[in-house]
């Protein structure tokens, strides 16, 4: 039977997977896992370094890795880096191994929550919004073919996105609490 204790959380860069993810954990007292974080802890460098020194497609190995590691664990949170959705491995662990929630926001909102942050590769860009436009069109059909639940974060706190998650799995009857 699908695994029902793990939570994971797609969506795009900016949406708040990371942010959310922390507090759903803390609210719930299941572990969190970050698979950007992740990366960096296993290879000692940060994400941009890995795509200077071996691309996008070296990135998205070392994804596929720690994500097929992190779905075989038990009760956990898990934010994924937003284009974890695009490797069709990654896509099948996602789907047998936990509730998948899609966390969505507009581009604006995506592009103001990440313009200083400099960690992100694929915005370095002379256009990211172009870019942000061009990546959510690929992606945004998978993330609602993957999804179980989709909850907006454009338009409120991490906090209130948080009680969303845990209402909507309370009302399915689904429990989630560590035991
Ligand atoms: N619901 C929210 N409302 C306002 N700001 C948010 C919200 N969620 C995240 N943020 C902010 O947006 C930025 C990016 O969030 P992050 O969690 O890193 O997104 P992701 O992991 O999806 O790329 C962070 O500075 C975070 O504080
Ligand atoms: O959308 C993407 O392809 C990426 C998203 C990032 O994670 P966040 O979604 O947490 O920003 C990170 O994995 C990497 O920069 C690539
Ligand atoms: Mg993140």
């Amino acid at each position: 039977m699908r695994n029902r204790r793990n939570i994971f959380l797609i969506g795009p860069m900016g949406a708040g997977k990371t942010t959310v993810g922390r507090l759903l954990a803390r609210a719930l007292g299941l572990e969190f896992w970050d698979s950007d974080k992740e990366i960096e802890r296993r290879t000692g460098v940060t994400v941009p370094m890995i795509f200077e020194y071996e691309g996008e497609a070296g990135f998205r190995r070392r994804e596929s890795e720690v994500i097929a590691d992190l779905t075989g664990k038990e009760g956990i949170v898990l934010a994924t880096g937003g284009g974890s959705v695009l490797m069709p491995e990654n896509q099948e662990h996602l789907a047998a191994r936990g509730l998948v929630i899609y966390l969505q926001c507009s581009v604006q909102k995506q592009l103001e929550r990440t313009q200083k942050d400099i960690n992100r590769p694929l915005l370095r860009t002379e256009n990211p919004r172009q870019r942000l436009e061009e990546l959510l069109r690929v992606r945004d059909p998978i993330y609602r073919e993957l999804a179980d639940y989709i909850v907006d974060t454009g338009q409120q706190s991490s906090r209130n996105a948080v009680r969303r998650i845990i209402n909507a799995y309370e009302k399915s009857g689904t429990r989630l609490r560590a035991e």
